[in-house]
C-alpha cells in the first residue's frame, strides 16, 4: 500500500515550484497526497491531483498526526506554531520543511543530497525525523562548488551575493516589477524622444525613486534601479542573518564544525538584494588549501555534481551562460569566471548563479521525500 504524505504550503511560491517538479518527475505515483490549507479547509484539492480529497485544516493536529510524512513549504510562522504541538502530541513522522525555523536544531538535518547524501543516510540510520532545506544562497553555492568542498580543498571563502527579489517572496517580486513600471512611465515621453538629454531622464528616474508614493511596503526602499546591501535580520554585530547562514549552514550540511568535532570551514561575505527575479548569483573568493592547477579545478567542479556546469572564463560564454536570465527555470548551476587571483596561486575567483526556487528551495525537499520513500 502506498504511504500518505501531507502537503502544506503547496500553493505558495515555493510550494508551486515544488508541485510542478514533483509532477514533472512523476513523484505523485509514489504516494497518496493529502493536501492541507491554512485558509481554505474543506476546499478543493488542486485540479491536477486526480482523486485527492478535500483540503484539510493545516492547524488540525489530530489530522496531521495520522500522516507518516509531512512536507511543508508554508513558512516559518507555520512551522513555529504547528511543529512543536505535533511532536508534543506524540507524532513520530518525518517532517520535511522549507523554512529556516528548525534548520540549526540538533535533531534536524539540512538536506542537499547531491552534496550530503552520506550525512542524510547516517541521520536516517540514527532515526532522525526532521529534514530541512537549506538557505537558497548556501544550497546554490554548494551545488556549484561541491567538488571543491568534498575534496577538502577550501581553506576559507568569501561570498558576495546578488540575490533576487523572489528571496523575499511573491509580493516582493510584484513590488519590484511595479517599481520598474512606475519609473519607466515617469520618463516615458523623454525616453521616446531620441533627442532628449540622458541627464534629464536620470533626474526624472531619481525623483520617482525618491517619491514617497513609489510602492515600497515589502522592500522598505526602492529596489528598481538600486540595490539593498542587507538581507534578513540585523544580528547586532554588523552581520546580517543571511550572511551568518553561509558559514553555519555550509558546515552543517557538510557535517563539519564544532558540532562534529572538526574545524569549520570559514565562510563570510556580504549579502546584497538586487533587481533580479528568481536567480541568486554570487561572486566567490576561495583560498585553497594547496595550489591546484586551473584545469584540475575545472574537472573537480564538473565532477562535483551533475548539475554543476563550468562556463569558460571568456566574455561571450560568460554573457550567454552565467546570468540569471540564462539559468532561470533550470536546475543547472553554472560556475564561471574561474581564475587564479593576483594575490597568489591558492586564491581562486569564481562566479555562480542558481535558481533560488529550484535548488534554493523546492528541489532538495522533493528529493528528500523520495529518499524517505526509498525511491532515491
Ligand atoms: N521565497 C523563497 O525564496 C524561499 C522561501 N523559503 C521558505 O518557504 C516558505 C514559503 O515561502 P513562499 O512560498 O515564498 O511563501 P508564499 O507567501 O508564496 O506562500 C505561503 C502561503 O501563503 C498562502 N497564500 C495566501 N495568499 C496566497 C496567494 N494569493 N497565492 C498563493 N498562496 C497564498 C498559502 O497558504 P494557504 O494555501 O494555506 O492559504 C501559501 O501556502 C518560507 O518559510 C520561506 O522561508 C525557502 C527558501 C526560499
Ligand atoms: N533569505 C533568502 C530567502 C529565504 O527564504 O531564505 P531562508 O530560507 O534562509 O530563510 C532571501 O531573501 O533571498
Amino acid at each position: 500500500m502506498t504511504q500518505s504524505v501531507g502537503l502544506v504550503g503547496w500553493r505558495g511560491m515555493v510550494g508551486s515550484v515544488l508541485m510542478q517538479r514533483m509532477r514533472d518527475e512523476n513523484d505523485f505515483s509514489l504516494f497518496q497526497p493529502v493536501f492541507f490549507s491554512t485558509s481554505n479547509a474543506g476546499g478543493k484539492a488542486p485540479a491536477w491531483a486526480d482523486g485527492a480529497g478535500p483540503l484539510q485544516n493545516a492547524y488540525d493536529i489530530e489530522t496531521l498526526k495520522k500522516l507518516p510524512i509531512i512536507v511543508t513549504a508554508q513558512g516559518g510562522d507555520y512551522t513555529s506554531e504547528v511543529y512543536p504541538k505535533l511532536r508534543a502530541a506524540g507524532w513520530d513522522g518525518v517532517w520535511i520543511d522549507a523554512a529556516s525555523t528548525l534548520r540549526m536544531k540538533d535533531d534536524a538535518i539540512i538536506v542537499l543530497d547531491p552534496v550530503n547524501r552520506a550525512v542524510i543516510d547516517a541521520a536516517l540510520q540514527r532515526g532522525v525525523k526532521n529534514f530541512v532545506g537549506g538557505n537558497c544562497t548556501v544550497s546554490c553555492m554548494l551545488m556549484g562548488l561541491a567538488g571543491l568542498f568534498n575534496n577538502d580543498l577550501v581553506d576559507w571563502m568569501t561570498s558576495m551575493t546578488y540575490q533576487a527579489a523572489s528571496g523575499g517572496g511573491a509580493q516582493h517580486m510584484r513590488e519590484l516589477l511595479t517599481q520598474f513600471g512606475i519609473i519607466n512611465q515617469s520618463v516615458k515621453s523623454l525616453l521616446d524622444d531620441p533627442a532628449s538629454a540622458i541627464l534629464e531622464i536620470d533626474r526624472g528616474v531619481l525623483q520617482t525613486q525618491k517619491d514617497a508614493d513609489l510602492p515600497r511596503d515589502h522592500f522598505g526602499v526602492p529596489l528598481a534601479g538600486s540595490l539593498i546591501p542587507w538581507i534578513d535580520k540585523d544580528l547586532g554585530n554588523g552581520v546580517s542573518r543571511e550572511e551568518w547562514k553561509a558559514e553555519a549552514e555550509t558546515n552543517k550540511i557538510l557535517g563539519r564544525g564544532e558540532a562534529f568535532g572538526t574545524e569549520p570551514t570559514r565562510i563570510d561575505g556580504l549579502c546584497v538584494r538586487i533587481g533580479a527575479m528568481r536567480c541568486h548569483s554570487q561572486a566567490l573568493t576561495l583560498h585553497l588549501k594547496r595550489d591546484v592547477p586551473l584545469d584540475e579545478i575545472t574537472d573537480i567542479i564538473r565532477e562535483g555534481s551533475k548539475w554543476a556546469k563550468v562556463i569558460p572564463n571568456e566574455r561571450e560564454a560568460t554573457m550567454q551562460g552565467l546570468t540569471p536570465v540564462a539559468v532561470t527555470g533550470t536546475l543547472d548551476i553554472p560556475v564561471g569566471r574561474l581564475r587564479k587571483m593576483s594575490m597568489g596561486p591558492q586564491y581562486l575567483s569564481a562566479f555562480t548563479v542558481g535558481d533560488q526556487l529550484l535548488w534554493g528551495a523546492a528541489e532538495p525537499l522533493r528529493r528528500m521525500l523520495r529518499i524517505t520513500l526509498g525511491e532515491l
